[in-house]
């Protein structure tokens, strides 16, 4: 198992300078996801780490190891991608034990019996020998798809072929387990099931795995810590309770959970005029003058009938959406949209387009970005 550094790594395309400088210390056995808008470069990080880039300037290590000139079957990373890339023609057994018996036969650690094995593979060779055998069966069962060991991948449903993808990995014992977009291939309620799963052999196995996504529910579900990515560069690293909670930018606050961001007038340290329509009180203290203030929805309360406490505004509804197990409404106050989401249970009020209504909004859940 190994940690992973990356100390200013810069990648250039030509003329797309696809990394500016990212430095990553991640932690051995730690979940760790790179999260970030379409193009920001997140796989490029991740296939600079797995040794499919060339880079153009920094350091990368795998453990203590510095792999910048190691080559990319040195390195001991699994990778696991968005389109699974298994091979159509074998079955889920073959899929698993082709890349070992490769590697097996490369570093010459099997005899003639593996060599006649890979050769064979193709052709569907009746019985592999007893240490490959139980070393797949094994990865299949982490994945919980030993009995289906004979079946030809294209009679597998997309989770399945996905878990064969990670067997497929995880079959290769690597240091460090790097997934691009593995799920975003399946529907909503399987992607679901699928991040449970990752995560559970991943915490069973305790591999250092670096998860790319752009879908900041899955990363904020999965991961010990999460890097935000914009342009090349790194906004925010933290846990996902520190990145919705204490978010350093407008970016990371707009990109992480849903947000009000607003462009405010601190007026007294503590007082705060939101986009020159309504003053609230905050409890986070800072200079008088210009400054981005969130406020989450699920933060803001609503009240049946005005109230003389501080922070209590009124507004007009302008949309409002069923969730499920949660109600949004778009709340105009003046001219500025405030959303509001509230957990629905049985009975409370139900507000429409057009209702009017008080929302207290908490002093600490005023944030200056
Ligand atoms: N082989 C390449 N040649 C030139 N530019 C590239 C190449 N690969 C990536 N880029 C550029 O580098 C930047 C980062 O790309 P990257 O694929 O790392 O982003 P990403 O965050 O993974 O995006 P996505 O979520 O869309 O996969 C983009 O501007 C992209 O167009």
């Amino acid at each position: 198992m190994g940690s992973v550094t990356v100390k200013g790594l810069v990648k250039q395309y030509s003329d797309v300078p696809a990394l500016k400088g990212v430095d990553l210390n991640i932690r051995e056995g730690e979940f760790y996801a790179l999260l970030g808008p379409s193009g920001c470069g997140k796989t490029t990080t991740m296939r600079c780490i797995a040794g499919f880039e060339d880079i153009t300037e920094g350091d990368i290590y795998i453990g203590a190891q510095r792999v910048n000139d190691v080559a990319a079957n040195r390195r001991n990373c699994g990778m696991v991608f968005q389109s699974y890339a298994l091979f159509p023609h074998y079955n889920v057994f073959e899929n698993v034990a082709y890349s070992l018996t490769v590697r097996d036969l490369y570093r010459g650690s099997y005899g003639k019996r593996v060599k006649s094995f890979a050769r064979l593979m193709s052709k569907k060779l009746g019985k592999p020998p007893k240490e490959l055998y139980q070393k797949v069966m094994d990865a299949l069962q982490t994945v919980e798809l030993d009995h289906l060991a004979e079946r030809g991948v294209g009679e597998l449903s997309g989770g399945q072929q996905q878990r064969v993808a990670l067997a497929r990995a995880l079959v290769m014992e690597p240091a460090v387990l790097l997934m691009d977009e593995p799920l975003s291939n399946l529907d909503k309620k399987l992607r679901n099931t699928m991040r449970t799963t990752i995560r559970t052999i991943q915490q069973e196995i305790g591999i250092t795995t670096i998860f790319v996504t752009h879908d900041q529910e899955e990363a904020m579900s999965m991961a010990d810590r999460i890097a935000v990515m914009k342009d090349g560069e790194i906004v925010q690293q933290a846990t996902p309770t520190e990145l919705y909670g204490k978010p350093l930018t407008p970016f990371v606050a707009d990109f992480v959970g849903s947000s009000n961001i607003y462009d405010a007038t601190v007026i007294d340290g503590r007082q705060v005029k939101i986009n020159d329509q309504f003053v609230v009180h905050t409890n986070g203290v800072t200079e008088n003058g210009e400054a981005k203030v969130l406020i989450r929805p699920e933060g803001i309360k609503i009240l049946r009938e005005h109230s003389e406490s501080r922070n209590v505004i009124e507004g007009k509804v302008t949309m409002s959406t069923y969730f499920g197990p949660n109600i949004r409404y778009d709340v105009n106050v003046g001219e500025a949209t405030v959303v509001v989401e509230q957990e629905f249970e049985p009975g409370i009020p139900v507000y429409d387009q057009g209702d009017h209504l008080f929302l207290h909004i908490p002093e600490e859940r005023v944030l200056l970005l």
